[in-house]
């Protein structure tokens, strides 16, 4: 049985002011409780496909459903109403504040205390390291620390999706493994991920679901492990050029 997904991008055309499009038709789906990577070259606009998600970027045409509900015009308030989070690339904690303010930081919209009390316990208990360092302030943490701060943050408001921007930037191998450990506790723990990697291999062996980009649309898509042992994937990843992609369509 084909489950409904929970959040599907369809034939999304948008770009930046009045500069060409970036995204092409894509068409993402991402199911219920499932990991789904998007990997492809530089500036093929997978962190625009995160932008059009979280409102940040309205499509130009095209529409995104969030359990079946229309929410393509939603900005970036009602995206995260509806269930989207989205932690950006790079690091966004507040140096000079505890881990607790980081995080409380992303309950700022919830009102009900007892609802953040427990999705306080939530997060602590799914980022051991979050509890650890619960009153440190979160510049002493390590990148791949500060990073789980960003997730447990982004999971305060209790999302459906959460949308993560090329998390292993700038970590090294260890910490990278270690954060992908956290994005599949995530998942385990019942939530969808979209997630944009340029360490293809890496992420595609964490994830449930992978999709190609290349100039602004979906190439390939399918199960991670497919993806993986797909040997298009090793052309556009092991030394061949993204391009030829569109070469071995047009002969
Ligand atoms: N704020 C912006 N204003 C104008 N153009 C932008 C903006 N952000 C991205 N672009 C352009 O959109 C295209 C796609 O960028 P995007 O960041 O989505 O790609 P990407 O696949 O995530 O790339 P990378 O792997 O390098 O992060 C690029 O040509 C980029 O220059």
């Amino acid at each position: 049985m084909v489950s409904e997904p929970l959040l599907e991008l369809r034939d999304i055309e948008a770009g930046y002011g009045r500069a060409a499009l970036v995204l092409r038709g894509l068409t993402v789906t991402v199911p219920a409780g499932q990991i789904v990577c998007l990997v492809g070259p530089n500036g093929a606009g997978k962190s625009t496909v995160l932008k059009v998600a979280s409102g940040m970027l309205t499509p130009r045409s095209g529409t995104i459903t969030v359990d079946g509900v229309d929410v393509t015009r939603n900005g970036p308030q009602q995206m995260l109403r509806a269930g989207m989070a989205h932690v950006l690339q790079g690091h966004s904690v507040f140096k000079e504040m505890t881990v607790a303010e980081n995080v409380g930081l992303g309950a700022y919209t919830v009102r009900d205390q007892a609802a953040v009390a427990e999705r306080t316990d939530f997060v602590k208990t799914l980022f051991p390291v979050v509890a650890e360092r619960w009153h440190t302030l979160a510049g002493a943490l390590s990148g791949g620390q500060q990073k789980q701060v960003e997730f447990a943050r982004s999971l305060m408001v209790s999302p459906k999706v959460v949308l993560l921007d090329e998390p292993s930037m700038g970590l090294d191998p260890k910490t990278t493994a270690t954060v992908f450990e956290q994005v599949v506790r995530m998942r385990d723990a019942g939530l969808a991920v979209l997630l944009v990697e340029q360490n293809a291999r890496r992420a595609l062996e964490s994830a449930d679901l992978g999709c190609v980009l290349d100039l602004g649309k979906v190439h390939i898509a399918g199960p991670a492990a497919d993806l993986l042992a797909d040997p298009r994937m090793a052309e556009l990843y092991l030394g061949g050029a993204a391009s030829r992609l569109e070469e071995g369509k047009a002969r």
